[in-house]
Order: C-alpha cells, then sequence, then structure tokens
C-alpha cells in the first residue's frame, strides 16, 4: 500500500490551541481568513487515529458505495470515485451534474451519527442535515474543480469535510471574478490586477490527514472552486465525508 506523505502549503492566518476535541484532549485549530468573507478551518488531529481508522473500516466495508455515469461539460463519463449520499426524511433531491443520487437514511449508519455528534459539537451552531460520501481508491481518483454551490444549500453554506485513510491534497483556488469587465467600464484597475497588490493569494493547498476535520464557510462556494486532484503514486484508499446543510 503505497500512500504519500505530503506537505501542507498554506500558511494560516489564526492558530488556536487548545481547544477540546471529541476525546476532550487538546487539539490544534488552524483558521484561514480567503478574503471577502470567506473562511477555511483545519483541525489536522480532529478524531483520534485508531477510531478513525476503526471508522474507516465500517465505512469501506458497510456503505452502499457506487460509481454512477455523470454528465460533465455535456458528456456522459463515469464519476472517477465512489460515492453515496446520506439525507433527513423530507429534503428536496440533491442533482448535481445530470445525476440524482438515491437518499438512504442516517439510522441504517449509526456510526454516521456519532461522526456527525462530534462534528456539531465542534461547529456550535451548525444543523446539517445530509451527507456526501466520497471514496478514492488510489491516485486515479479525484474531484474536478468545481464549488457546492448549488441552490439547495443557501448563500453561504457551511460545509464539513472529514477525512479518512490516505492523504491526499485538497487545492482552493479563486474563482475569475465576474467584475473586472464592469471595472473597466467603469475606469477601474481590473479586479485580476488589483488582486496581486492584496495580502490574500488566490491558490491554497491544504494535505488533508488521516481523522481531519476541514470547514469551509461564508462566501467560499461563492468565490472559490476546490478539487482533489490525480495522483499518479497514490495506491491507498481514501474516504471523505463532507456535510451539508439543506435548507
Ligand atoms: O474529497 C474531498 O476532500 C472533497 C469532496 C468534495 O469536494 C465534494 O464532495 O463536494
Ligand atoms: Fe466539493
Amino acid at each position: 500500500m503505497k500512500c504519500l506523505k505530503l506537505k501542507a502549503l498554506t500558511e494560516p492566518s489564526a492558530e488556536s490551541n487548545p481547544d477540546p476535541n471529541p476525546n476532550g484532549s487538546a487539539v490544534k485549530i488552524l483558521t484561514f481568513d480567503l478574503g471577502n468573507g470567506s473562511e477555511v478551518v483545519y483541525i489536522p488531529k480532529f478524531f483520534p487515529f485508531n477510531q478513525a481508522w476503526n471508522w474507516f473500516d465500517y465505512l469501506n466495508n458497510e456503505i452502499p458505495w457506487s460509481r454512477p455515469t455523470i454528465r460533465v461539460f455535456g458528456r456522459s463519463c463515469v464519476q472517477p470515485r465512489d460515492t453515496c449520499y446520506i439525507a433527513s426524511p423530507g429534503l428536496p433531491d440533491l442533482i448535481y451534474s445530470g445525476y440524482q443520487p438515491r437518499a438512504y437514511s442516517w439510522d441504517d449508519y449509526a456510526p454516521l451519527k456519532e461522526i456527525l455528534d462530534a462534528v456539531h459539537e465542534a461547529l456550535p451552531g451548525s444543523s446539517f442535515n445530509s451527507l456526501l460520501l466520497n471514496r478514492y481508491k488510489g491516485g486515479n481518483d479525484c474531484v474536478g474543480w468545481h464549488s457546492d454551490d448549488e441552490k439547495l444549500y443557501g448563500s453561504t453554506p457551511e460545509i464539513a469535510s472529514v477525512s479518512f485513510g490516505c492523504e491526499r491534497e485538497f487545492f482552493l483556488k479563486k474563482k475569475p471574478s465576474k467584475r473586472s469587465h464592469v471595472s473597466k467600464e467603469r475606469g477601474e484597475e481590473p479586479a485580476s490586477k488589483r488582486s496581486k497588490k492584496s495580502s490574500h493569494t488566490d491558490q491554497h493547498s491544504f494535505t488533508l490527514k488521516h481523522g481531519s476535520l476541514l470547514v469551509m464557510r461564508g462566501n467560499t462556494q461563492r468565490d472559490w472552486l476546490h478539487s482533489v486532484p490525480k495522483r499518479a503514486k497514490v495506491e491507498a484508499t481514501r474516504i471523505n465525508l463532507t456535510f451539508r446543510h439543506v435548507v
């Protein structure tokens, strides 16, 4: 099993320590201010190592994974990762890339409720009612650039992402500014030039560790894209859970 050790490229704007993790011990919390109301919080050791491996094994074996055919830029293709969708009863259907996943019940996967409880405890005020699971069976599996800006998540969705198993890189890049042509008409400097002077960079990279929690909030889905790119040398499996609130 080959699982590369990767290094985070992004420097946090705030580091808070300590704060209790689900086990009551101190954990490192890294906060990244991406500018314009976008924020990412990363907690590398959110879950204890062994507990996280127990959950990895459970999820790997018990979740009804499927690899659906989706539509990207008008073309059909097999999604390059396994997926499963969990949702509370009565929520509107999720449809992405022309695909409507079947919504499974939290009640049939008790460990998911335990993970959800731990995430809720760490994020006061959050109330996630749906979950998209992804399984990357090696470095060929990936998720392309996208933002989770579907209307059913509201205008400033908070997305809590838990990772188990093989470390993979997670990239964020700023969406092209829609205002650049407007600023030209107004005789202003285009946003692309202005942003070079700002203290905020337009790309960030995280190594999502086994048992980690990454939270995207505020305007992150409106202003940023994210991806988990292919990695030729990675062979081991990673499982990712993204908790979301359908409004
Ligand atoms: O696997 C990840 O870390 C990201 C998954 C993701 O972006 C998604 O499910 O929308
Ligand atoms: Fe996403």
